[in-house]
């Protein structure tokens, strides 16, 4: 059984970055950025008013202004500023020659219909001025960004409308089991509704992947293997549950091999989630993760969505933060490290949620993350602090 970073380490290794593509702007959310994003101006382009108010020299404040012009956002502004004058301007327009600071209306007073006055002595300049925010030719983000909303609009200001991005692999979702039915049956007395798959697509979505899902299979050696085949002649990557620990229609493995895959990882030391088979063929890849729900729903976690933004050349990291644990926590094995579903309270602590083992869905869907204990941890005591991850 094989420590959770390092398994981690060898699935992540075994990724053979994909090439590159073009997307348009608004399709690149989510998708990890290929090469350099330069911007082909200043930003600002021109010294821009920040406030709607008047643009004068600073030196003329004290006086009394003519108001010779009014610019709005758009408008090239006619005239220079001169000596006891000023104009009208609006926010986001262009600041006319001559003037070095804008007045806020609200500091103005009229003195007739076309002279003003400022009564604020403090008025600081209002002008965000041209290149603060960037210069022509600067890297506005750099290559392998994961794209999201906040990078989307510098894409915009960029011009960069179509976007080069590293493909996203093709993915398959199975699930196998004599007894599953699809969530739309009412199971046998013996048999039980596959929620494995809604699961899996649902966390690739997030990741902006439209997998192939190729059903339920039995657990039947044969129609398995044709399965199996069939998957990698459509998709690089294929994610399967169940079948993987050691019982007698536990098949995977063997069924692996026989297709020519190396089985590089077999049991890792996680709790819930210690059977997962990764298995590598080339440029295939499958995860044999296991078929209880809350494990399937970890494994992905913990080492499918690392490895496939890897394929995407995307370094990802889990958020992961240190918070005080709300109560006393107890396990009996502390042989893998623990992952268990809890909730963050108004005090910022950690509050486990009622948790019956890696089948217990229900439990997870009332966690916001998983709080951890590492091997050779078995109890914490109300206050410890622990290492949480965001679900
Ligand atoms: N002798 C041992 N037995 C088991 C071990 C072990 O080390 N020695 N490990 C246990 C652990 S831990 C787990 S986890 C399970 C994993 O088994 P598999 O991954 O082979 O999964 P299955 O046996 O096929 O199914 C387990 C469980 O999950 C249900 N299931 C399966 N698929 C779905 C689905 N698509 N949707 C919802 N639920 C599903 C299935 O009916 C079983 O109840 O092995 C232990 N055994
Ligand atoms: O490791 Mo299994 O996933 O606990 O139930």
């Amino acid at each position: 059984m094989i420590e959770y970073t390092d398994a981690l380490k060898i699935i992540v290794e075994q990724a053979l970055p994909l090439p590159s593509e073009k997307v348009e702007i608004n399709d690149a959310h989510q998708r990890v950025l290929a090469g350099n994003v330069r911007i082909d101006m200043d930003m600002p382009p021109f010294n821009k008013s920040a406030m709607d108010g008047y643009a004068c020299r600073k030196v003329d404040l004290g006086n009394t202004l003519q108001v010779i012009e009014t610019i709005y956002a758009g408008k090239d502004p006619e005239k220079a500023i001169g000596k006891n004058q000023c104009a009208k301007i609006m926010t986001g327009a262009v600041v006319p020659e001559g003037a070095d600071c804008v007045f806020m209306v609200e500091d103005a007073e009229m003195v007739d219909t076309d002279r003003i006055r400022c009564t604020n002595e403090n008025t600081k300049n209002n002008i965000s001025y041209r290149g603060e925010d960037a210069r022509a030719g600067d890297s506005l983000l750099p290559d392998s960004t994961l794209l999201c909303a906040r990078h989307l609009p510098l894409l915009a200001m960029a011009g960069a409308t179509e976007v080069e991005v590293y493909k996203k692999p093709e993915v398959s979702v199975m699930v196998s089991g004599t007894e599953l039915v699809e969530p739309q049956e009412k199971p046998q007395p013996f048999q039980i509704r596959n929620s494995n798959s809604s699961q899996l697509l649902a966390q690739l979505k997030d990741m902006a992947i439209k997998a192939n899902y190729i059903g339920i299979t039995k657990d039947d050696e044969a129609l398995l293997e044709q399965t199996i085949t069939r998957a990698f002649e459509k998709s690089d990557v294929l994610l399967l549950t169940g079948g993987v620990s050691v019982g007698e229609y536990d098949l995977i493995p063997g069924i692996l091999q026989k297709l020519g895959f190396d089985i590089l990882i077999s049991k890792t030391a996680i709790q819930p989630g210690k059977p997962m088979v990764f298995a590598q063929k080339g440029k295939r890849y499958c995860f044999g993760l296991s078929g209880n729900p809350v494990s399937s729903f970890i494994q992905f976690e913990l080492y499918v969505r690392p490895f496939l933004y890897a394929l995407m050349r995307y370094v990802y990291r889990a958020m992961r933060v240190c918070l005080p644990i709300h109560s006393n926590f107890k396990r009996r094995n502390d042989a893998r490290l623990l992952l268990a579903p809890g909730f963050i309270n108004q005090n910022n602590e950690v509050e486990p949620v009622e948790f019956h083992g890696s089948a217990h869905i229900g439990g997870l869907s009332g966690a916001q993350v998983l709080f951890e204990l590492p091997i050779g941890i078995k109890e914490v005591k109300k206050g410890d602090l622990v290492y949480v991850r965001f679900i």
